[in-house]
């Protein structure tokens, strides 16, 4: 479980996230909602250590996060970033079979099992046509798979993933959350960032609405009326524009004209 306490961050002099606590729990889907800058990849990036907190801190196990050394967090940590970060350009598979080298040893290569792993996770996403392309041969819903499939073959306690759905088709955000909801039933813990309520409505055990640097509020998959206040949420935050479609087990938010 992760634990982010009183968390502020700056850049320079300006403060962008406030005060921010949440918790990541074991085998739980999180997601984070929020508009543009509301300071959703600040965050992440802070969890990771790139950026000082002006105050707060995150803990793993009750320990704090800063204590730990980067092979000790690399073991707890896989990030799925916004894909503007791009990795080196190699091919498909070897960029996915990357995922495995942090827990071999230093003269340990990836193995068939590795390879065969690598293959299941492809087919599962419907792009085992890709695994021989160079990352700069792929389209950008392909290099977010092939980044997202990296990380789901890394074994990490826990996974952080900056938007992932961005660039993905209706289908391949489903074939993604399936696998994710697949990945948490097992115990893995995950942090997305997304901007569809209606997928975080779908798919996450915990929804916590980033608005202005802040914890507008959080709602959880086993409290009642999740997407009637869901979408009150959204009036409140972003004015009268959103309707619930559907009843409140199955409905979707809709924008009003
Ligand atoms: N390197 C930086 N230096 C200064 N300010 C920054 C920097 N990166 C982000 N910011 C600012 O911090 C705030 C939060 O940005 P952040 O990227 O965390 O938002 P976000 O919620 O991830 O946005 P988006 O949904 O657009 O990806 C924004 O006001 C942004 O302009």
């Amino acid at each position: 479980m992760i634990e982010v306490v009183h968390v502020s961050v700056a850049y320079e002099q300006k403060e962008v996230l406030h005060d921010i606590s949440l918790t990541i729990p074991k085998g739980r889907i999180v997601m984070m909602l929020g508009e543009n800058g509301s300071g959703k990849t600040t965050l992440m990036k802070a969890m990771l250590d790139k950026l000082p907190f002006v105050q707060g801190d995150i803990l793993w196990k009750q320990e704090s996060l800063r204590k730990l050394n980067e092979k000790q967090r690399a073991a707890c940590f896989s990030y799925v970033p916004q894909i503007k970060e791009m990795v080196a350009d190699i091919k498909v598979m070897d960029c996915i079979v990357a995922g495995c080298t942090r827990r071999l040893s230093l003269f340990e290569v990836p193995d068939a099992k590795d390879y065969a792993k690598a293959n299941a996770v492809l087919k599962k996403f419907q792009l085992a046509h890709i695994k021989d392309k160079y990352l700069h041969e792929i389209s950008g819903g392909e290099l977010q798979m092939t980044y997202v499939a990296r990380a789901f073959l890394q074994d990490s306690e826990v996974i952080l993933m900056d938007e992932p759905c961005t660039y993905l088709d209706f289908q391949h955000q489903h074939l993604f959350l399936q696998q994710a909801k697949q990945l948490a039933q097992q115990g893995t813990s995950l942090f997305i960032s997304i901007h569809d309520p209606n997928l975080a409505l779908q798919y996450a055990d915990d929804i916590y609405i980033l608005h202005e640097g802040r914890i507008y509020t959080h709602l959880k998959k086993e409290e009642p009326f999740l997407r009637r206040r869901c979408c009150e949420c959204y009036n409140t935050i972003y004015g009268k524009h959103f309707a619930l479609a559907g009843d409140d087990s199955s409905g979707y938010l809709v924008w009003k004209e």
